[in-house]
């Protein structure tokens, strides 16, 4: 099983940052949060800052962990990691995603996701209508 973290970006009004696989990534074109996978010793909190870092050049600081969501791709099984982030400097520049968007809840269920995220978007629209 591969962790993977991913972050759920909130801005101050409410919407979600969400990306898109690029052509020359595993599940192409497919909307995901942005993240990847843990590397050996390290946590996935510390993983995930470093992704977001990496691929989309911006900080942020995680507030929730949400539930996990297990995924077999065939080749491998995933086990996503999500959490809820707000950003803290920077602008977002993407070095490997061919889009980001960002959208309401309500939005976000008209997007053609990777698998392994539908539960989470679920969860999170669940939460935000609560
Ligand atoms: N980052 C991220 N990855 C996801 C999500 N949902 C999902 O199934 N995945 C999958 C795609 C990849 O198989 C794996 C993440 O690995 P990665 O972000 O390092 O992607 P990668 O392009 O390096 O993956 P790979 O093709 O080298 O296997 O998890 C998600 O919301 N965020």
């Amino acid at each position: 099983m591969i962790d993977v973290s991913c972050a759920l970006i909130i801005s101050q009004n409410g919407q979600v940052l969400v990306a898109q696989r690029s052509l020359s990534m595993h599940l192409p074109l497919n909307w995901e949060f942005p993240g990847g996978k843990v590397e050996p010793g390290e946590t996935a909190e510390d993983g995930l800052i470093r992704e977001i870092r990496e691929e989309l050049g911006v900080e942020i600081q995680i507030l929730k962990k949400m539930l996990p969501s297990v995924y077999d791709q065939g080749k491998q099984v995933i086990r996503l990691l999500p959490f809820q982030c707000k950003l803290i400097s920077g602008e977002i520049k993407l070095t490997e995603h061919a889009a980001f968007q960002w959208l309401f809840p309500a939005e976000l269920k008209k997007l053609d996701w990777a698998e392994a995220d539908i539960p989470v978007v679920q969860n999170f629209i669940d939460e935000m209508m609560l």
